[in-house]
Formats: C-alpha cells, structure tokens, sequence
C-alpha cells in the first residue's frame, strides 16, 4: 500500500526532530530574544498564546498493514487483534478512532503512538519516512484514559513540575510561568491553580492531564478515551478544545467509544475498527455517503455514529462487516477524505530514500542530575503532605518499641533472661523486616502508573526515578529507626555503651533498607494482591535460615546455602555480636535466680554464632542491599518494557 505524504511537510518532520521546545532551526535569522518575542507575543495581550499558537512542524502519519498480536500467556499461544489495517492521519486534524468494545482501538493507538512494540507487524510513516520511533516520542504525547495524576499537588505545582521537566532550565522561571499561565487559560483550569489535584472534577482532571502534556507544544497528541467518565457538556468542552488544537497544526488522534451526534459532527475525520480491521476512514462528512455508496444507508434521524457502531458490532450481519472492509481496503482507500484525488496523487512512501538525519540524543529535556533535583523537590512535597503515613510510621515504631520494652523490660541486663533477650533480639528483626518491607509492596504500585505516564511521555529516566525513591526514604527511615532503637535499647537495659548502641542501630538500619529493597523488588513486579501475598511468603525462608529455631550448627548441609543468602541471618549475628560480643563481662544474676547463660560466651557457644562477626555481618548485609537494589531496577526496568 501507499503511504500519504505531502511533498511539503517532509523538511518540516527533518526540522522538528532536532526541534526542542522552541523551534530556533525554523528562525534562523532572528536573535534568540526575537524568537521569544515572536513565540510569546500574545501572552501579554491574554490572546491566544504559546499552546495555541499553530505549529509549523506539521505530522501526517500513515501505516500499512499494521497487525498486532497478542501473547496470551505461556502455552496459551497468541491473539490476532489487529488484522492488516492501513490508514492515514492527517495533520492539522481532529481525528476518532471509534468501534465498540473490544474492537482494538486502543491497540491501534498504542501501535501508533509507539507505546507497543512488541507483537507489532506492519510499517508507521511520519511524513511519508518510516517512523523513527525515538524522534517520534520527542514530537508526540500520550495522554491516558485515567487520569494519572499526583493526587497531593495541586494543578500549580503539577504544572511547575512538568516544566521544569519538560522545557529544561535554559528556561527561564518567568517563561515557564508564562507558558503555564496561558496553557491553564487555555483549558479553563486557571480558577483551579490552587486546588489540589485529588479535589479537581473528573473534566478538570481530564484538563489537567492534557495540560501536562501541552507544556512542551507536541505536534502529535494522542489520547486513549478522553471523554470517558465525562458529563455531556464537558465531554463536547474537551473535544472542542482538542479541535482547537489540531487546527492549529497539531495531529490529534483519540479513541472513541460512542460519541452524540453533536460530538461526533465536530470530528474532522473518523477511523472506525470492527474487531481490528478497518470500516472506513475519512472525513466525518463523508461517512453517510459511504455508507450510502456501500448500500448500507444510515436511517433517517439515526446518529451515523451510532449507526456504524451497530453495523461493527455485526448487529446487521457480519457480512456487512465484510462489505465495509472491502469498499476500504481495509484503510488503504482514501476516498473519503478531502481533495481524495490531490491525496491519491502525491501518495507515497520514502522507500528507498536516505531518512533525514535524526537527533537521536537523549529522549529527556533535562541533565540526569536537574530531573532528580525535580523529582526529589516532588517528593518531598508528597511527604510533607502525606503526614498521616508520616506520623503513622514514627507512631507504630514508637509503639512497638514500647511494647517490647515494657514485655522486655530490663531483659537486657539480666543473666537470668538471656534467652528471652534473644528473643527480642529477632521479634526486633521481625519488626523492621515486616513494617518496612510491606509499606513498599503496599505504596510503591500504586505510583507505576503515573511512572508508566511520564516516562513514557520522556519527563524523566528511569535511573533518576529509581534514584529519587531510593533516597527520598532515607531520613524518616534513619528517624523510624533511632526512635525505635533508642526506646527499645534503654528500656530493655541493653548494655549502655556507646560502640554497642552504635552497632546495634546501625545493623536495624541496614536490615530495614534491605526488607525495603525487598519490598521493591516484589513491588515492581506484582501487583499489590500478589505483593501481599508474596511479601511474607518469602520472608519465611529467611527467617528459617537465620539460625534463630534451628541454630546454624544443626542446619542440614544441604540447607547451609540457605544461611548465605539470609539477611536476617546476618541481622541476627550482628545483634548478636552488638550485645554479647567485643568480650562482654560476666552478666548479672540475681541471687533467686538460675542463670544459665550468665557467661556471654557459653550463650555464644549455645547458638552457635561466635561474637566477633559483626563487621563481616556488616558486609555482608551491604552487598545483599546493593545486590537487591540493582535487582529491583533491572525488574523495575524489565517491568516497563514488558509492558509494551
Ligand atoms: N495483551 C493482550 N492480551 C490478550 N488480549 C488482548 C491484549 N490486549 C488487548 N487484547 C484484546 O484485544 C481486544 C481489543 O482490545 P482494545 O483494548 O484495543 O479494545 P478497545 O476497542 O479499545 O476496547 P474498549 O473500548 O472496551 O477499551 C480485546 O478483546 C482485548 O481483550
């Protein structure tokens, strides 16, 4: 099949591509000064400003037999969805994917918009070359059905973050303020700058999403069911605004399920699917004469919309479907779009041709280190915010130390209550494993979606996301555990010396930053049901292996690895150690008492741990961490990709 390509719009894709957020390839003769003039001229007037203002870049997309297949599991072979399908998307459009439920429209747009990859069949033109698929992310968007939003921001300061993400710091504060200024303007979110996003109506949510994404002025958009959840007036609100946009220059491609007929009519173009395969593709006004020249003609007073719906749903037969697909081509015909004969004439693909040169540097506006300087201010905001989980978490240690303490009370000191000592010792080992472990599992899934978003939409990497979460924990952790430990250290008469209170806090600490790798781990693969489930599962082997019931003297051989690879293991010894080792003086026995452990080195002996391993504990403990942490990103990582 012929891709479309205007002759004219092809330098405009070679330009765009190195294009940042303003255009200077397109204004070479002028300072940089005047091109900030010239893009921000209206904003002083309150006229139409920066996101409005028409994009010379220009995309028209096409694709050729684009199939789409799907994995259904192990040994459960594949599905087709997409069959073959073909079409053009032209710049400067409205454009509506539409068929009913399950007739892969989604698919089509995650085929288009390059968020699949894997399964996909068939060639994707941009301006007649064929797709280069990171130049094509620097010049589109992806906005999804749900709303992905941070729900502790507000509109503000969503915005700001986007900004700074998205335009870089060679912009100036001023600039961004003005550009998010007039994109709220545009999308009447500028009453709502203050509220936090969680308060915001599902239409301004919707908003807020598109937004986002205009604040670096893409060329593409695409949008998976915008009007989902929307009321009838906000629903043809934000089908204008996005019309608004693609006449502009924009090209604006979003699924649709089954518009009004108002909203259907301020479509320009429509691209109906029945079960992945094309039923026409062309202007919204042409569809009734379509549907006149197949002998299908839309009943009187009958939504066209709601007509071609029922017609893909086979509710007039299936060969119907079959008559469509064939007076199409399966989207290879072009007969119902404006001046078709001009189109049919300058159809074609680059075949052959040497593609323009691409700037393929990063995929990211900003240095590694601003996204992570971003992304931690963020977090930081999210956590001052949150203070419920905060004091929840500083609570519950604080708690359970106490509760320990008062069990324990001066157990610690007492020859006579060596064993229950050791007890304590692991119930503590339980606690930091436990807490920490399951609030990752429980908090970190629910922030994947929104990862998936920006990342995808190239705000951040990867590495500085992963980055700023690992660090971002670390001092309400470091605050959790001195809490903790000092309470629980001086109510169970721990012995009072500054070297052993150090050891002891420091191995908590590094137990609960390994049960907290732990929890990402199981984090970025499951969902929370499985994390859950997961979670504690696997921490019953490493309790197992601590040498806590079973010491590891009577571990059998073949078991011993498992004592290896046990970081509570290594927790345990290095209380231990902590407590009873650097020779620790006879312990004190109360004259009514039996004490059978009041030697340090008899109870040592007993459990088979020796005193003088708290260092190697210590090393041990940071290569399990940096061991589990790169584990977690190369899942995390593998997580992403699997997913497209
Ligand atoms: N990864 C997948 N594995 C198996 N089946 C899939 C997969 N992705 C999509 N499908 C199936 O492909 C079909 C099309 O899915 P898609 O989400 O594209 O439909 P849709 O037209 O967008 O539907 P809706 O309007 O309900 O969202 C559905 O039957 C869906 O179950």
């Amino acid at each position: 099949m012929e891709a479309v390509l205007h002759e004219a719009s092809r330098e405009p894709y070679q330009q765009s591509i190195t294009a940042g957020y303003v255009d200077n390839e397109r204004l070479p003769s002028l300072n940089t000064n005047e091109k900030d003039t010239l893009h921000y001229s209206n904003m002083n007037t309150g006229m139409v400003g920066f996101s409005l203002l028409p994009r010379a870049d220009s995309v028209d997309i096409a694709f050729e037999d684009v199939t789409y297949t799907a994995s259904m599991g192990f040994r459960k072979g594949t599905k087709r969805i997409l069959h073959e399908v073909s079409g053009y998307l032209p710049q400067g459009q409205l454009i509506a994917i539409m068929g009913p439920s399950g007739a892969g429209k989604s698919t089509l747009l995650n085929v288009l918009s390059g968020y699949s990859i894997k399964g996909v069949g068939g060639n994707v033109y941009v301006n007649g070359f064929p797709r280069d698929l990171k130049a094509f992310r620097k010049l589109s968007c992806y906005i999804t059905q749900d709303d992905r939003l941070q729900p502790l921001l507000t509109v503000e300061e969503n915005m700001n973050v986007a900004a700074d993400l998205k335009l870089g710091m060679e912009v100036s504060r001023a600039k961004k303020e003005a550009i998010i200024a007039e994109v709220l303007q545009t999308l009447g979110l500028e009453k709502s700058a203050k509220t936090r996003t969680a308060q915001l109506s599902g239409g301004q949510r919707k908003r807020l999403s598109i937004a986002l994404e205009l604040i670096n002025n893409p060329t593409v958009l695409f949008l998976d069911e915008p009007t989902t959840g929307l009321d009838s007036s906000s629903c043809t609100q934000c089908v204008k605004l996005l019309k608004e946009l693609a006449q502009k220059g924009r090209t604006v491609v979003c699924t649709i399920h089954q518009p009004s007929a108002t909203m259907f009519a301020i479509f320009d173009q429509v691209y109906a699917l029945a079960a992945g395969r094309c039923l026409y593709q062309g202007l919204t006004s042409k569809l009734i004469p379509f549907l006149e020249t197949v002998g299908l003609p839309c009943p009187m007073f009958h939504n066209p919309a709601d007509y071609i719906i029922e017609l893909a749903c086979g509710e007039y037969g299936d060969d119907k479907i079959d008559i469509m697909v064939a007076a199409t081509e399966n989207g290879k015909a072009l007969t119902w779009f404006e001046n078709a004969d001009a189109l049919t004439k300058h159809k074609q693909i680059q075949q052959g041709t040497v593609p323009p040169k691409i700037d393929n540097s990063n995929l990211e506006a900003t240095s590694a280190l601003t996204q992570l300087k971003i992304l931690l201010k963020r977090d930081f905001i999210k956590a001052k915010r949150d203070t419920t989980l905060t004091y929840l978490r500083i609570g519950v240690n604080f708690a359970v130390a106490l509760m320990l303490g008062t069990l324990y009370w001066k157990a610690g000191a007492d020859g006579s209550k060596v064993i229950d000592n050791y007890n304590l010792l692991f119930s503590i080992l339980m606690h930091h494993m436990m807490t920490t472990m399951m609030l990752t599992i429980l908090t970190y899934p629910t922030e994947m979606s929104i990862l998936i978003k920006e990342h995808f939409n190239r705000w951040y990497s990867l590495k500085m996301y992963y980055f700023c979460i690992t660090i971002i924990d670390i001092p309400i952790s470091v605050f959790c555990c001195l809490v903790f430990t000092v309470v629980v250290y001086i109510s169970t008469a721990q012995p009072l010396e500054m070297n052993r209170l150090a050891m002891f806090g420091l191995i908590s600490l590094l137990v609960i930053f390994v049960a907290q790798s732990f929890g990402l781990m199981i984090g970025a693969i499951c969902n929370v049901v499985n994390g859950t489930f997961l979670g504690p599962t696997l921490a019953v082997p490493m309790m197992m292996f601590a040498g806590f019931g079973v010491t590891l003297r009577d571990l059998p051989v073949y078991l011993y690895w498992g004592s290896y690879v046990s970081y509570l293991r290594y927790g345990l010894e290095g209380y231990v150690g902590a407590i009873y080792g650097l020779d620790r003086e006879t312990m004190f026995c109360p004259e009514d008492k039996y004490c059978h452990y009041k030697y340090p080195e008899q109870f040592l002996e007993e459990i088979a741990m020796r005193g003088d391993q708290f260092w190697n504990d210590i090393i041990a403990l940071v290569i399990i961490l940096f061991f589990l942490r790169i584990l977690s990103y190369v899942l995390l990582k593998w997580k992403l990709t699997s997913l497209r």
